[in-house]
């Protein structure tokens, strides 16, 4: 994957909501410099209120920043066009529709308009574009239905073909993958990476999905709760801490292992846990929402092993004198339960 420019970028960017009379401005993240460059997906992370809409709506020329500048290809943003700017950079916002009456085809083909103008009859390449668009989203089945007849996940997808019909260097969204099941979520990622790579946009969408931004963004900004952005590499920002630090919490653990947030609330005794790779991945899951710290070494502590049989699975806890063997997790946390001191 080749880098461009920055398409858009920041300097010294404070964002928030001005005050009204006496009350002063509410300052939401301060001195902000990032970039967007094309053939890029960057992941917006951070907790909730942290400002992601925020910066997004500012980034998009729909909030005005309190201080410092956005620039769109080099150019502050307040010297252009509002037309120029929506030939450049498209958005996606959580807002839902209002209006009613018109089918996806027509809401997709509103795509077009800062280069047909609002009531502007689309040319071939315009059609060619919109009919790409929805090809793209995968919403080909429902383009004659009504916008308002439309359940949360499949607007969702014709907010993004409408996004990708305006056919901007930058893609902006807020929380696409909110309403979408598991399928259609990794789909729409896929397709978000597809354009970043055969077109050279710069894709730019905020998430509470921290799984999924790890596997598929090429950078992270985060916003903590301090109001700072901080940017990198996910493997990086794991790597030396900060992506935990934003998230922390202390019913979380981040485990940097596996890449994966689990329950903390370790109020039972510790597991050591051996055995097979997969029924050990799951035996983990379970003993640690159940309250056991899994640990990596024997010493004290009582040892499980999880192994795979004749392709089925078993359990054993092993003690000295006796075989305690197991055929599901759910006996085996049973008998954790009810027997917390085997014989050794
Ligand atoms: N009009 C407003 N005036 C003052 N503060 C506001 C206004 N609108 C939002 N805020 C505050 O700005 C902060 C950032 O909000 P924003 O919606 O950008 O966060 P977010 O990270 O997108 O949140 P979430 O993850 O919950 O969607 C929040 O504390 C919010 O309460």
């Amino acid at each position: 994957m080749s880098k461009q420019s920055s398409i858009i970028s920041t300097n010294e960017l404070d964002i928030g909501f001005p005050g009204k009379g006496r009350k002063s401005a509410t300052v939401v993240a301060s001195d902000i410099n990032v970039a967007l460059h094309g053939g890029e997906v960057v992941c917006l992370l951070g907790p909730n209120g942290s400002g992601k809409s925020t910066l997004i709506r500012t980034l998009a020329n729909l909030h005005n920043p309190l201080d410092g500048d956005v620039l769109l290809n080099g150019k502050n943003l307040n010297q252009l066009a509002v037309k120029e700017i929506a030939q450049k950079v498209s958005t996606v916002l959580t807002d839902r529709i209002t209006i009613g009456n018109i089918s996806v085809y027509e809401l997709v083909a509103f795509g077009r308009s800062p280069y047909t103008g609002w009531f502007g009859s689309l040319n071939k390449k315009d059609e060619e574009i919109v009919e790409w668009a929805i090809a793209s989203a995968g919403i080909e089945q429902f383009v004659d239905r009504d916008v308002l007849h439309l359940s949360d996940g499949e607007r969702q997808k014709v907010m993004i073909a409408r996004a990708l019909a305006q056919d901007t260097s930058a893609v902006l969204l807020d929380e696409p993958t909110a309403h979408l099941d598991l399928p259609n979520r990794v789909e729409i990622i896929r397709l978000l990476r597809k354009l970043t790579h055969d077109t050279q946009k710069g894709i730019l969408l905020s998430t509470h999905e921290l799984d999924l931004a790890l596997k598929a963004a090429d950078s992270l900004w985060l916003i903590n709760r301090e109001g700072e952005v901080i940017t990198g590499t996910p493997e990086d920002l794991v790597l030396d801490g900060t992506f935990e630090s934003v998230f922390e919490k202390d019913s979380f653990d981040f485990d940097r292992s596996t890449g994966s947030f689990t329950l903390h609330n370790p109020n039972k005794e510790a597991v050591y846990l051996t055995g097979d790779a997969v029924p050990v991945f799951w035996t983990r899951r379970a003993l640690e929402r159940e309250g056991y710290k899994v640990v990596e070494n024997n010493g004290t502590a009582l040892q499980v092993e999880a192994r795979t049989k004749q392709e089925a699975f078993e359990w054993e806890i092993i003690s000295k004198e006796n075989k305690n063997c197991f055929t599901s997790i759910k006996e085996l946390l049973k008998a954790l339960k009810k027997n917390q001191k085997l014989p050794q």
